[in-house]
């Protein structure tokens, strides 16, 4: 099988930055039993390189690690954590350009989109090394005679990650950036189609000087590997993002050791728009929220709901704008979409759009006799989609746009909220009592109305219903990594009543 990863390694200022091993305990670490596993462009097809497949007790050795190394992480001060974290930030910065260069030979996003992903990636650092200063406690007055009562803050223990392919770095980041500047060791493992952006990553940790053991990056079988990480009692947290059917299977293995979960699931995210908007803004809006990186984003707009008074007019210019969108390798300029990751994603989408167009959907778009390459899909609409579609049902994570019209506000809220999922839902409409009516009925954890963009740093993200359970990011982020501790400190003498 051809390597690229001598090529990959030219195209890097720091070529440095492309490790091909695991990383544990400050450690670049091969697989002991020999395994390994070729990490695909998906632009391509061809190998950019290997990963090593661990052990079982290679994985045990990351958690011996990081018990060992966090007695010092979590004693150091908040403002000394700090200044390693932006230490990171700055290398995160100043290798951009590399770091983005990783991301789409691995993962096949644009360029751009990559660049724009590192500098998202590297804000939730810089976010979380400064809220690292403010895990306050509380003083809480006192119904005991005599007493002091009040809590503090403390890190959680171990952290264990688990990251998805669409975004190989930022959701790497608002995770551990929160856990380190808690206190807490850190224990990462991307998935295996996008490794070299966590390695990476580790590298820049290293260089920081993020003491080994706090920063692990480790590798295997997915199945396996996320076993021991739940079975592990040491592991006292565990911090998932990825598709709701691989949430619960890590509910039930983590339920013997009753550890702290926080799971950033599949989205189904409804966008609805009303009689009152401009429908080519609409439509273009639409445009953004559904194909950002192939449509392989938790917050796509899947479901398209449109005021029948406007519908066919935004279908024109959806459609019109959909013509316009470039599909190719993300290392070219001018590209809108890249690869989807691989050749199962460009089976489902298919299918998807087939089991719409059986039970009654009208297609357009999508000639797929003119994809660049085998794993490419050429995006898709299709209207009149009703509730008994799998492109309604299913999370689809692919550039595949359903739409339908409705009529009244509370249709539109019946429709969006007829689904499992709650991540994000989108509301163009000028009309404010419409928005607090929507805002309000819609079961979703994040509404975003009159913009596309709706993420950063500042924001709680997350889920209600199967999309998840807690928060990154924002003021309440960290306290996924924090545990309260409560005292009373009884018989002061002098406190009471004062
Ligand atoms: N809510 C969010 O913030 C958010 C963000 C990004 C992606 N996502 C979701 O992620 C999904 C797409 O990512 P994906 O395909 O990588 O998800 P996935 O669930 O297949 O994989 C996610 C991670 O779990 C691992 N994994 C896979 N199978 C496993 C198993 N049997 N046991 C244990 N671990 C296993 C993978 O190696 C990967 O590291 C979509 O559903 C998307 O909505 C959610
Ligand atoms: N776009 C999302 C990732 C979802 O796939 C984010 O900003 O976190």
């Amino acid at each position: 099988m051809t390597t690229l990863s001598t090529t990959l390694a030219k195209r890097l200022e720091d070529p440095r930055l492309f490790r091909q091993y695991a990383y544990v305990n400050g450690k670049w670490t091969h697989g002991e039993g020999g395994r390994e596993e070729a990490v695909y462009d998906p632009a391509t097809n061809e190998a950019i390189g290997h990963i090593p497949l661990l052990e079982a007790e290679q994985i045990t050795a990351a958690v011996d690690a990081a018990e060992a190394a966090f007695v010092q992480w979590r004693a150091l001060r908040a403002d000394e954590r700090c200044e390693r974290l932006l230490a990171w930030y700055d290398l995160i910065q100043a290798n951009r350009e590399d770091l983005a260069t990783i991301m789409t030979l691995e993962q096949g996003k644009p360029l751009p989109d990559a660049r724009g992903e590192v500098q998202y990636g590297a804000s939730f650092v810089r976010w979380f090394a400064e809220e690292g200063k403010r895990t306050y406690g509380e003083t809480i007055p006192s119904h005991i005679p005599n007493a002091s009562l009040g809590t503090i803050k403390e890190p959680v223990g171990i952290a264990a990650m688990i990251t998805p392919w669409n975004f190989p770095l930022a959701m790497i980041t608002r995770k551990a950036a929160a856990a380190l500047a808690a206190g807490c060791p850190v224990i990462v493992k991307p998935a295996n189609e996008t490794p070299y952006s966590a390695l990476a990553l580790a590298e820049l940790a290293e260089r920081a000087g993020i003491p080994a053991g706090i920063f692990n990056v480790v590798l295997g079988d997915p199945a396996e590997v996320s076993k021991i990480l739940c079975s592990e009692s040491r592991i006292r947290a565990l911090s998932f993002t990825g598709s709701t059917r691989v949430g619960r299977l890590l509910i039930e293995q983590s339920a013997n050791t009753v550890k702290r979960l926080s799971l950033e699931l599949g989205g189904n995210a409804p966008f609805i728009v009303g009689p009152d908007m401009d429908p080519k803004e609409a439509a273009f809006a639409a445009i953004d929220a559904k194909f950002q990186t192939a449509g392989q984003d938790c917050l796509a707009a899947n479901r398209i709901l449109v005021h029948e008074s406007i519908h066919d007019e935004f279908v024109e210019h959806f459609s019109e704008r959909m013509a316009a969108l470039t599909v190719g390798n993300g290392l070219q300029s001018e590209i809108d979409l890249g690869p989807l990751i691989h050749r199962q994603a460009v089976e489902k989408a298919a299918a998807i759009v087939d089991d719409a167009i059986s039970k009654g959907a009208t297609v357009i778009g999508g000639d797929q006799s003119q994809a660049p390459g085998e794993n490419f899909f050429m995006p898709v609409m299709l209207t009149g989609v009703t509730a008994q579609m799998k492109v309604w049902r299913e999370e689809n994570f692919a550039p595949v746009a359903g739409i339908t019209a409705y009529s009244t506000d509370d249709e539109v809220i019946e429709m969006a909220n007829d689904t499992e999922y709650g991540l994000a839902a989108y509301i163009y409409t000028h009309d404010i009592r419409r928005i607090w009516k929507l805002m309000r009925a819609l079961e979703y954890g994040m509404v975003s109305v009159n913009s596309v963009k709706m993420t950063g740093p500042p924001v709680p993200f997350g889920g209600v219903k199967q999309s998840g359970l807690g928060r990154e990011g924002g003021a309440t982020g960290i306290d996924e990594y924090l545990e309260t501790k409560y005292y009373c400190l009884g018989a002061l003498g002098s406190v009471s009543g004062s």
